[in-house]
């Protein structure tokens, strides 16, 4: 069998699917979906290697998941491809959109099989409806619908692509570069997910896990004079504040890494090192809307939180509401789904002599249900 790299494509923006979640990170059962489409491309045995592009943000968070060979996308799909395309060694390569998750074995296998009939084998579909051009009704029998996944002779779509003009496929780059171009009959399971709606038409999609996903985090930070001090977003009256690198709302990072855990995405260093200076005396409103939007664009929604805050001073009770309200306003939920407890140590500790504060938080998620959109 000849020695083939895939390349699955995955660094798209989503911005037609017009919803929290971007489609790469729709949940089938656990797995986000790009995993569920590489897993499923290994069991065939078919690839000596496969290479996913994605956009640089979202790497981070896929090499927690698994161990393919991640690579950097860019503005356009043709300049993501071409990303990848420099880690191509062997003579073919078969390029697919995420966004086509039913592909199976045996429609690999049916591309595979034409390795050596054109540089370039293509499954289409053609269409039953009349097709109108401006005013004319054209011939239908001439429409094809091109489809992924797509296997190219690797020197010739390198040198195709060795070019500024943007194509859409890679068959349209390597017929314009001179080389040939062989269609297949493509199938309705190859299509691909740009709208919600597309969703429905897809029968290989399982639903989402129902499971309820649970994380804690725990911070601590030493008093320091002359600062502002802020708890959960909320200013409060002191005379001192917190020793940090940002603003050091020890609350908000306890409540991150609650939040991280429950959405297995490592800890808030791994997001925000504090090497940084990017997040010298940041704001940590900023840096929880940041971790928010990444749990809702990876597929989570957040059931509720609760956060425990250990001080001997300051006096919480006071600002409790306005915690719940601020904390609430950026996780997008309802205020009674956010809990403030707050405790003394009983004078015991350094808690307890007033070095500092300490906070326990727990956040509880589950996917986004995609099947009710
Ligand atoms: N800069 C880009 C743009 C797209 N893609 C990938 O190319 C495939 C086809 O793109 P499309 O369906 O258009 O995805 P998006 O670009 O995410 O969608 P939209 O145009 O609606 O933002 C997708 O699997 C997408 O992840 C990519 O790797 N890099
Ligand atoms: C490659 C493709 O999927 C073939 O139909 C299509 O051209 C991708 O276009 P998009 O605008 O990037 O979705």
């Amino acid at each position: 069998m000849a020695d083939i790299t895939l390349i699955l494509l995955a660094a798209g923006s989503s911005n037609r699917f017009n919803s929290d979640v971007k489609k790469q990170w729709l949940r089938i059962g656990h797995e986000p979906l790009w995993q569920f489409v590489a897993r499923k491309c290994v069991e065939t045995k078919l690839f000596s290697k496969i290479i996913i592009t994605s956009s640089k943000d979202d790497i981070i968070f896929m090499k927690l998941y698994d161990s393919f060979t991640f690579v950097e996308g860019s503005t356009t799909r043709q300049k993501s491809l071409k990303n990848a395309l420099d880690k191509v060694e062997s003579d073919y390569v078969l390029i697919s959109d995420i966004a086509r998750p039913c592909i199976d074995e045996d429609f690999l296998k049916s591309i595979i099989s034409k390795a050596n009939v054109a540089d370039c084998i293509v499954p289409y579909l053609g269409v039953s409806d009349t097709i109108v051009y401006g005013d004319k009704t054209i011939d239908r029998d001439k429409i094809k619908r091109i489809q992924t996944p797509q296997l190219s002779k690797t020197s010739t779509l390198k040198s195709a692509l060795n070019t500024q003009t943007q194509y859409t496929d890679e068959s349209s780059a390597i017929v314009a570069y001179g080389g040939s171009r062989e269609f297949i009959l493509g199938k309705s399971d190859a299509n691909k997910i740009t709208y919600t709606k597309d969703l429905k038409e897809l029968p290989c999609l399982r639903a989402p896990s129902e499971d309820i996903l649970s994380g804690t985090g725990f911070d601590v930070h030493a008093f320091e004079d002359k600062k502002e001090m802020y708890l959960c977003g909320v200013k409060i009256d002191s005379d001192f504040g917190f020793k940090a690198h940002s603003d050091g709302d020890v609350a908000i990072h306890a409540l991150i890494d609650a939040l991280l855990g429950a959405s297995g995405m490592g800890d808030i260093g791994d997001s925000f090192p504090d090497s940084s200076d990017e997040y010298k005396n940041i704001d940590s409103k900023v840096l929880l809307n940041r971790v928010c939007t990444k749990i809702r664009e990876f597929g989570f929604v957040i059931i509720n939180v609760d956060i425990s805050i250990a001080a001997q001073t300051p006096r919480i009770g006071s600002y409790k509401l306005a915690m719940r309200e601020t904390i609430a306003k950026i996780l997008g939920c309802e205020t009674s789904r956010v809990n403030i407890k707050a405790t003394t140590t009983e004078k015991l500790g350094f808690i307890g002599r007033k070095e500092g504060v300490g906070v326990i938080a727990n956040a509880n998620l589950k996917y986004f249900d995609w099947m009710k959109i």
